[in-house]
């Protein structure tokens, strides 16, 4: 018999209803925000952009500050259960759940104990949902699974699944990937791309005639591939479909057996990337080169490829662009946005007292209690130690929690994704690493303990809650050392008509001087990059290296042309006496960019927090193209000069402002590093 924290839980909720029932879990639940305590009781309630995630947990009749600035969270089905609030939770796109026959009691019992309480959610809502297409002939939508030909076994399983119909996405999705298109797809955190992508290549696999592999060889020939970036997200597409006829890899394990050649891609038909603009980032692009273009796998035209992700970066889709063939773009929802169904709070909590702060919600969390269910929280942090640290703290709070990150070996990582499933921790304490994609159910809760630098990686991380057309709740920890999220974050929260705390509106109308390259309206209106004005100069070549500031794109060092408005900064890479040849090879290892984010911190620090960077590489030898590849998307920055020198330890900063444009870039990176004798990299912001 376990005791978990859902026991104490189901303690505190089950004494508040027995001593004086709603009023004293009303009483309970008045939670108030550090940064107010010891002030007089407001009179009115307090604005819900004052934060109180609390108020989330207690459903409409508490008054709420978070319930009342949300009728619409209400109207999806998020008002809760027996009227307390957060367990309510709607069951998606109509669909129901069986008991899983592979599956094991625990997780049945948690599953069914929940769905049990499931109300029902409008999936009509989903009707007016925004999409656009773009490319030649594209295959109408349908608008049931009845009308797509996926074969009698796939339909057979979809019904055992109880997917009743299909997703937006999958709606779309599905009649272009039948129809042997290539495609690029954008749809939100949790809205079903999944299976929007299996579904097709299982059915073209059953039905198709594919060429006899080899006999007698120990080489494997799968017919599809799917790239994701995670382990643990490879596991879970796997549990879709096993077998070697479809391959569901990571990049490194993949280039290993490739190169050991015990798989050969000479017979792939479907290549899907899941996570397509992560898996395109500096951290995978060059593995993924290797594996689509490098090795035996047929090119562009001659398999069908899709890439699907929540977030799409024109610069990515530029890249992708290479591995595509006559494809159409597909957005499903705003590109980049988060869900509707996730109520998102940001709370000004300085960094000395964020561990109070997420006691207190955790606290009040208990305290309105969802009534014995285990409500799941996931709790992002920056680094890997910190994440050690929190969960050390939590657990000798009282808090069962676990943790998740790159250092933990598989067998810790698995197990730790088990106990939070299963709420025996429903504390998760995660680096980056289980920001996309994991489909967690009940994951009630999102906590930004630490924010990230890049807009995408917030929506990919709250995007595990409110999944499948259920609600969910994030809650962001901002502060000083954030100031490059305030206005992206305030432009997602507004998209997606969140209350903008008055704060954060001001941190994000000052000035920081950077390029958003995501933000502001018309995030639906700026898509299929192919449709860019840019694009079509370059007479539709894809040039990725021609954005930004440079005059002459990759390999043109001469310029130095800034746009107006344009400022830069120049930075050694040498702080924590990091050889060249040490720092290359950390590089290389960024599954959680831990090393890169501290020298990025550095950079943020000395260019006051500027987001979005520019950076370009400004000399081409070998071991730099290396490191280029590696950092090139790092972030939010694309790197826009990098030169060498002999290296200095402990060299840091060199000068923050350069003169104004007045030499070549070329020119100042080697005056700088002449100077200083250190590695230097120039940003520049426009
Ligand atoms: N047609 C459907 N009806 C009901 N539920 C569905 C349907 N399609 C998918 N789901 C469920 O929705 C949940 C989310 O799906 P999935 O993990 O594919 O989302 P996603 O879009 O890939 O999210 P992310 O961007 O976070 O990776 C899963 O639990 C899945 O079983």
């Amino acid at each position: 018999m376990r005791n978990s924290w859902a026991d104490s839980v189901e303690n505190v909720a089950t004494d508040n209803v027995g001593s004086s029932g709603a009023s004293a879990s009303t009483r309970r639940s008045s939670y108030v925000p550090p940064h107010l305590r010891n002030k007089p009781m407001a009179a009115e309630p307090l604005a819900s952009s004052q934060g109180g995630p609390l108020s989330g947990f207690n459903g409409p009749t508490s008054g709420s500050r978070w319930g009342a600035s949300r009728p619409d969270y209400r109207r999806q089905g998020g008002g809760g259960h027996t009227g307390g609030g957060w367990g309510g939770r709607g069951s998606g796109w109509g669909r129901e759940r069986e008991v899983n026959p592979f599956g094991n009691d625990a997780d049945v019992d948690l599953e069914q104990s929940f769905d049990q309480e499931n109300t029902g959610i409008n999936f009509d809502a989903y009707e007016d949902i925004p999409v656009e297409t773009s490319g030649e002939n594209v295959p109408p939508p349908v608008n049931t699974f009845a009308e797509i030909d996926l074969g009698e076994a796939v339909n057979l399983n979809i019904r055992r699944c109880k997917y009743v119909k299909p997703t937006p996405v999958q709606r779309y999705a599905i009649p272009i990937s039948l129809a042997g298109r290539d495609l690029m797809a954008c749809a939100q955190t949790g809205s079903g791309k999944t299976a929007a992508f299996c579904f097709p290549i299982i059915s073209g696999i059953m039905r198709g005639n594919f060429p006899q592999r080899p006999r007698g060889v120990r080489t494997v020939f799968p017919l599809a591939l799917i790239l994701s970036p995670t382990r643990e997200l490879s596991m879970q597409i796997r549990e879709l479909e096993r077998g070697v006829d479809i391959l569901v890899a990571t990049p490194g394990r993949l280039v290993d057996l490739l190169e050991r050649a015990k798989v050969s891609l000479q017979l792939i038909s479907y290549l899907a990337l899941d996570e397509a603009d992560r898996m395109l980032d500096m951290g995978f692009e060059p593995q993924i080169r290797r594996i689509v273009e490098q090795m035996d796998m047929p090119p562009p035209g001659e398999r069908q490829t899709m890439l699907f992700s929540a977030t799409f970066p024109k610069e990515i889709q530029r890249l992708a662009s290479d591995f595509l063939a006559n494809y159409i773009f597909l957005t499903v929802g705003r590109v980049g946005s988060s869900t509707d169904l996730i109520a998102q709070r940001v709370e000004f909590v300085h960094d000395g007292d964020k561990r109070s702060h997420l006691m207190d919600l955790l606290h009040a969390q208990m305290a309105n209690g969802v009534h014995g269910k285990q409500s799941l929280t996931l709790v992002f942090v920056e680094t890997k130690k910190g994440a050690d640290a929190l969960e050390h703290w939590l657990c000798i709070n009282g808090f069962p929690a676990t943790a998740i990150h790159g250092d933990r070996t598989q067998q810790e990582r698995e197990q730790a994704l088990r106990t939070f499933k299963r709420g025996d921790t429903p504390i998760l304490v995660a680096t980056d690493v289980a920001a996309r994609g994991l489909d967690i159910p009940h994951v009630s809760h999102v906590v930004n303990f630490d924010l990230p630098n890049d807009i995408d990686d917030y929506v990919h991380r709250i995007g595990r809650t409110g999944r499948a057309g259920k609600t969910g709740l994030a809650t962001a920890f901002f502060n000083d050392g954030n100031l490059s999220m305030a206005k992206p974050l305030a432009d997602l929260m507004q998209e997606a008509n969140q209350e903008v705390p008055e704060w954060l509106t001001r941190y994000a109308s000052r000035s920081y001087g950077g390029r958003n390259r995501r933000a502001g309206a018309g995030r639906f209106g700026v898509r299929d990059f192919r449709r860019d004005s840019s694009y079509n100069r370059s007479g539709g070549g894809v040039n990725y290296y021609d954005g930004g500031n440079s005059s002459g794109g990759y390999g043109n060092y001469s310029g130095g042309a800034y746009g107006p408005g344009s400022e830069k900064y120049m930075f050694a890479l040498t702080n924590k006496n990091q050889s060249h040849p040490s720092f290359a090879k950390i590089a290389t290892e960024m599954e959680n960019r831990t090393i890169l984010k501290e020298i990025w911190n550095i950079n943020e620090q000395q260019i006051g927090s500027r987001p979005q960077p520019h950076l370009r590489v400004a000399r081409r030898d070998k071991e730099l193209e290396k490191i280029w590849s590696d950092l090139r998307n790092y972030q939010s920055g694309v790197i826009e000069r990098f030169s060498r020198a002999s290296m200095t330890p402990g060299a840091s900063h060199i000068s923050p402002r350069l003169g104004e444009g007045s030499q070549s870039w070329a020119e100042e990176v080697e005056q700088a590093e002449a100077n200083s004798g250190a590695l230097c990299l120039l940003l520049t912001y426009e």
